[in-house]
């Protein structure tokens, strides 16, 4: 295992790496660091700038220190450097301007002439212009230099963020430098997240600077999971586990033309392990699978209301399809305290504050932007934030749902990994759903679900989309879903696996 992997993932604001650096500052380590980012640099360009003559553009501020050192560092490796550069003004940008010099690099001054001849003799461009300092919008002389490095068509690798992106923000202003690859360090920034920022940055490697892990989660808007992480939460079960013990799962959802939501919500729910899956709905849903068991009311809420607690489910996932009778239903429903996934038409502003500690919203952006009263720019602008007011409004735990999604729980917030586009289809929704309130069935916890129920989607949609691409259906997703379980099982090579059970929901071996 690397030591990265023994510390989370974290997301920083732009205010959290200037808090970073300013602990840099006072330990007198930020030379240091600035070092190793400017050498993890150099290393990313060998890796894929492998041959021809390299083009570093330096800014002012530090993240024109990266580059100038990972042009010290290229050098030394015996690449063919052409470094330009805006007149320094951070003291280590200006020292590492020196250091530069003195092993021989001249520095040019950067500006659109030389650029433009530059750009004609190279094989591949490194942006060090302008990183978590940027202030939009971009200045036009500077403008001009970015139009100048994307129209070259020339590979470009973006050092911590690709000029012109706002690091705080998944929005986009002005024209930002479109870049094959960023590097990153510390940590994620927003804008290499969320799009359309992201479509900017091509392929993210993040390079964790060799800080003591605490600053970082200090600042840390949000953590990113590993995929071994997550999957140390899905359930183990012993071998004489029985559909008694993997839980009951209540779907309530389904309405004339909308009730293939509620089957599809049912068979994820199957495919992640519920031991039972009963469908109540008023509208004849279909039997997609001969495990789901049906129940077609003549009044739901009455049916619900008869529903003595000693016959409730283990969990229920509601809305899915539902119509006009979601809202009365979800407030039914999350009276009974049971874990709860609340989805599409159950998501209504009038019940913020009826939320409790074991549900799970699990809202779009546009239904995000309906339970803040604002608008969708707004959500997809700062999905942290919106995922973060949601938690707040609604209590429980929240999935703002998106590549990625955005998951706010009591205890903080995380951002899930994985996916695939062809995943923005119908019924990728009702399929999480179903999958989270199986989750939950089998004993995790709202936050344990959330997380867990989210890589597990994801992944099931990655090894669909290796089959279907942009053409995967959520029936494609949930045929997946056992594969998917196994292979984040597999991820996680340090979990101790109890001797009489088994961490697999495909067969009852004991190991
Ligand atoms: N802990 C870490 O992650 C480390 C990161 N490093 C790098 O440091 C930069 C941040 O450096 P900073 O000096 O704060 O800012 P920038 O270099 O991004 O930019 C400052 C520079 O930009 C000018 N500017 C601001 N807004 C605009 C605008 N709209 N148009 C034109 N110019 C603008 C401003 O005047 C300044 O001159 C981070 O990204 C990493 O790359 C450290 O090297 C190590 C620790």
């Amino acid at each position: 295992m690397t030591p990265e992997r023994l510390r989370p993932e974290v997301v920083l604001s732009p205010a959290g790496v200037r808090a970073i650096d300013a602990r840099l500052e006072r330990a007198g380590l930020l030379d240091l660091a600035m070092e190793e980012a400017g050498r993890a640099a150099a290393d990313a360009i060998q890796l894929f700038f492998p041959v021809g003559q390299v083009l570093l553009l330096a800014g002012s501020g530090a993240n024109g220190g990266d580059a100038l050192v990972a042009a010290r560092h290229l050098h030394a490796l015996g690449r063919a450097v052409t470094v330009l550069a805006l007149p320094s003004q951070h003291p280590l940008t200006r020292l590492n301007r020196r250091r530069l010099k003195a092993v021989g690099v001249e520095v040019g001054r950067l500006s659109a002439a030389p650029l433009h001849r530059a750009l004609r003799a190279s094989q591949g461009v490194v942006d060090g212009l302008l990183g978590t300092g940027f202030r939009p919008p971009l200045r036009p002389a500077l403008q001009e230099l970015v139009r100048l490095v994307n129209a070259s068509g020339q590979p470009v690798i973006a050092l911590d963020l690709p000029t012109g992106l706002d690091a705080g923000s998944a929005a986009v202003t002005g024209e930002p430098v479109q870049a094959s690859v960023t590097v990153t360090f510390s940590g994620m920034k927003p804008a290499l997240l969320y799009g359309p920022a992201a479509h900017h940055a091509g392929q993210v490697q993040l390079v964790d600077l060799r800080l003591p892990p605490s600053w970082a989660l200090a600042e840390a808007l949000a953590t990113r999971p590993a995929a071994a992480e997550v999957a140390r939460l899905l359930p183990v079960r012993f071998a004489d586990a029985h559909k008694g013990t993997a839980g009951h799962v209540w779907v309530i959802g389904g309405h004339p033309g909308t009730v293939g939501a509620a089957a599809l919500a049912g068979w994820a729910a199957l495919r992640s392990g519920a031991g039972l899956v009963t469908v109540h709905s008023e509208a004849p849903v279909p039997l997609v699978t001969p495990e789901l068991m049906i129940r077609q009311h003549v009044s739901l809420l009455e049916a619900l209301r008869d529903t003595a607690p000693a016959s409730r489910p283990q969990a229920l996932c509601v809305g899915m399809g539902l119509g006009p009778q979601a809202e009365d239903t979800a407030r039914l429903v999350l009276a009974w305290q049971r874990p709860t996934v609340l989805d599409a038409d159950a998501l209504q502003p009038s019940l913020a504050g009826a939320g409790h500690a074991q549900c799970i919203w699990t809202p779009h952006p546009g239904e995000a932007a309906r339970l803040l009263g604002t608008d969708t720019t707004d959500v997809t602008r700062d999905p942290i934030q919106a995922a973060r007011a949601l938690q707040e409004r609604l209590g429980g735990v929240v999935i703002l749902k998106g590549g990625p999604s955005t998951i706010a729980a009591p205890d903080g917030i995380r951002v899930s990994r994985g996916g695939h586009p062809g995943m923005a289809s119908a019924g990728m929704g009702d399929t999480l759903s179903g999958v989270l309130a199986a989750l939950l069935g089998q004993g995790l916890s709202a936050g344990e679900a959330a997380l867990a129920g989210t890589a597990l989607h994801a992944r099931a949609g990655e090894l669909a989309g290796q089959q279907h691409g942009y053409g995967l259906s959520a029936t494609d997703v949930i045929e997946q879903l056992g594969r998917a379980w196994q292979s984040l099982v597999l991820a996680d090579n340090t979990a101790p696996t109890p001797k009489g059970r088994h961490n697999s929901i495909e067969g009852n071996v004991t190991k």
